[in-house]
């Protein structure tokens, strides 16, 4: 059994994700005292590990800058904020690590390239050269370009796919608040939980939505959320506040261990599952269900009964049952137009009438995930 000490300080691939309300005044704008803070504590403690900082706050740093003072409600007004935002937050924190000799590269992603074969090649690819070349990368979601369908939203999740697409050894969530605790800790009486082995450890751990100061997102919902999807996949993870993020790395009894729960598997089939909602709904028969979900096989067009929404060949679409109940998601490779005179027919017989062409799979079981 690897103890506690060794999961955190024997990380030699750290992904660390700090949250808006770690880096901004109460007032709205960027806190350049609590940025150096943080980098002080990455750069001092873990000098020979690796390190991808996925930071949120482009939008709260624009903030003041454009004379807002709350997070704007709409879509538009938060990718202005974020536009402003994202060169600020880089630059200070470019200003930041050169105190420490180090340099920073930007990783903007979105989830719906990086589910995409080609893209998820080249993150990988830049994520790996930046590491090399020593350059700490900062990765946020590509907020301005990012639609509300293919949004990710929260930076949580994000880190915990990064952490897995680099193949880091640790995830350690920085927020405002020390640790998980078993109800909103805003209120007395609650108390923090050291240790998270399983979902049996939540039962009965009230996880409510983003805290006081009104910048971060997702609250506790999707800290818990990234740290299933991380520890799910062999990564272990810190959850903590960002003044303790060197106690954290020293392996300090700090925060929140959420201990691996599983073993690391296929990285876009994790993002398939967690970092893309589908753009339409393929509905299988029973056949169909259970040779995706039992056998791990492709989808076919003779196994499918309706199609409902709007994607192109490539897009990520959601697998029903015939009862409606999600099974599956995966790219498909036709264009919505195209199915419906496919349905219930053999790859055989389609492609002897329309050409090889046809043949292909609805979604190919490399790129389908399913969801038991
Ligand atoms: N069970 C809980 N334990 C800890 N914090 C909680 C819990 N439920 C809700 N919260 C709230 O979640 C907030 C952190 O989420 P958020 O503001 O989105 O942070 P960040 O900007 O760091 O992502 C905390 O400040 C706290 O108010
Ligand atoms: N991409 C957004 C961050 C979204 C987000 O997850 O925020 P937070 O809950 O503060 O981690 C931004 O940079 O403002």
């Amino acid at each position: 059994m690897v103890s506690t000490l060794q999961q955190v300080v024997g990380a030699r691939r750290i992904v660390v994700k700090v949250g808006s309300s770690s880096l901004t005044t109460t007032g709205g704008g960027l806190d350049g005292s609590r940025v150096d803070a943080l980098v002080d504590a990455l750069a001092e403690t873990v000098p020979g590990a690796e390190v991808v900082l996925v930071s949120s706050g482009a939008i709260a740093a624009g903030l003041a800058p454009l004379g807002l003072t709350r997070r704007p409600k709409d879509l538009a007004t938060q990718q202005a904020a974020a536009s402003v935002g994202q060169g600020l937050l880089i630059a200070r924190y470019t200003q930041s690590f050169a105190r420490h000799g180090r340099r920073v590269g930007q990783v903007l992603l979105t989830a719906d390239d990086v589910t995409r074969r080609s893209h998820y090649r080249n993150a990988v690819n830049t994520l790996n050269k930046l590491l090399e070349l020593g350059v700490v990368p900062i990765v946020n979601e590509n907020d301005t370009v990012a639609t509300q369908e293919i949004r990710f939203g929260d930076n949580d999740r994000l880190a915990a796919l990064v952490a897995h697409l680099v193949d880091a050894e640790l995830l350690l969530l920085l927020s405002d608040v020390d640790a998980l605790y078993d109800g909103d800790p805003s209120r007395p009486g609650t108390s923090p939980i050291r240790e998270v082995r399983g979902p049996q450890d939540l039962a009965g751990v009230s996880v409510g939505s983003a805290g006081k100061a009104g910048v971060g997102t997702g609250g506790m919902v999707t800290k818990v959320e990234a740290a299933r999807i991380a520890t799910g996949a062999g990564i272990p993870v810190v959850l903590t506040t960002a003044a303790y993020a060197a106690r954290a790395l020293r392996g300090e009894p700090v925060g929140t261990l959420f201990h691996r729960t599983g073993e690391r598997g296929g990285a876009r089939r994790l993002w398939l599952a967690h970092a893309t909602a589908g753009r339409g709904v393929l509905t299988l028969d029973q056949g169909a269900v259970a040779a995706v979900t039992e056998r791990g096989s492709s989808l076919l067009p003779a196994g499918i009964t309706e199609v409902t929404g709007s994607f192109v060949a490539g897009e990520p679409v959601d697998l029903h049952g015939p009862d409606g109940r999600l099974v599956g998601r995966g790219l498909v490779n036709y264009d919505a137009a195209e199915l419906p005179a496919l349905l219930g027919r053999s790859t055989r017989e389609l492609a002897a009438e329309l050409g090889p062409h046809y043949e292909r799979e609805v979604v190919h079981r490399d790129d389908l995930v399913a969801f038991p």
